[in-house]
């Protein structure tokens, strides 16, 4: 569901948010439009009201994890959480995260953490796994997952199913950006998808940036 079909319709802070998105036509991939988020960053207001809107959502709500997606989803989860006073869980790509040492335990632990999608969905350009750590959500905590777009769906789906199998309760994912398909799928894996603005088009910068991006990539 889109926030401005949601009780935000006509809120001049959507429209603020969106405007604050860079678009870089053809990166990383031939064909892909990057919906760039550290533009949204540099702009103070446009990035407190994004933070501002997602915690108005859910401080009432009985959340005591919000789950953060890296890399984009740090950005935005861990002020989500200080401001409705829940737990930051990073879900994190693959080998970044500290391993056990005792093998069998070891191997428990990538089987219990690892929510892979390798070769199964694919992504918009290209494929992952997510891992967290064991006991960072326990059985019963109420979850959220924050990301600042959504795509394919792919990385939530296995944000979700990484957090069910530690046995938390996923509410919502919450994402910046979103397709307008889900508008009318408006979940992921039965869950309900909360987003601020669809991707915008080209904008101002997309002469500079098409430039630099077909420079840098040989494209
Ligand atoms: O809906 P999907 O098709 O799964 O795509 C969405 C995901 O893709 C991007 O992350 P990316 O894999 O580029 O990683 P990054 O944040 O580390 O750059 C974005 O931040 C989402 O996590
Ligand atoms: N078009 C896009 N822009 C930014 N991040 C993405 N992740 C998947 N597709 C993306």
């Amino acid at each position: 569901m889109f926030a401005a079909e949601n009780g935000l319709k006509g809120d001049p802070r959507l429209e603020a948010i969106s405007r604050s998105i860079r678009v870089i036509p053809h990166f990383p991939k031939p064909g892909i439009m990057f919906q760039d988020i550290t533009t949204l960053l540099l702009d103070p207001k446009a990035f407190k009201d994004t933070v501002d809107i997602f915690t108005d959502r859910y401080r009432d709500m009985g959340i005591t994890v919000v789950a953060g997606i890296e890399a984009r989803g740090f950005m935005f989860g861990p002020a989500i959480a200080l401001a409705i006073g829940a737990k930051f869980v990073p879900l994190r790509k693959p080998r970044k995260l500290p391993v056990l040492l005792i093998l069998e335990f070891r191997v428990c632990f990538a089987e219990f953490t690892r929510g892979s999608y390798f070769g199964v969905l694919r992504l918009e350009y290209g494929t992952d796994c997510l891992e967290m750590h064991v006991g960072a959500v326990s059985p019963g905590d109420r979850t959220i997952v924050i990301d600042d777009v959504v795509a394919t769906g792919g990385t939530l789906s296995a944000a979700i199913k990484l957090l069910e199998r530690a046995g938390g309760e996923v509410v919502e994912c919450g994402c910046v950006i979103g397709l307008p398909k889900f508008k009318v799928h408006s979940k992921i894996k039965g869950k309900p998808l909360y987003i601020l603005v669809e991707p915008t088009e080209l904008d101002d910068c997309f002469q500079g940036c098409r430039t630099s991006n077909v420079g840098e990539n040989g494209h």
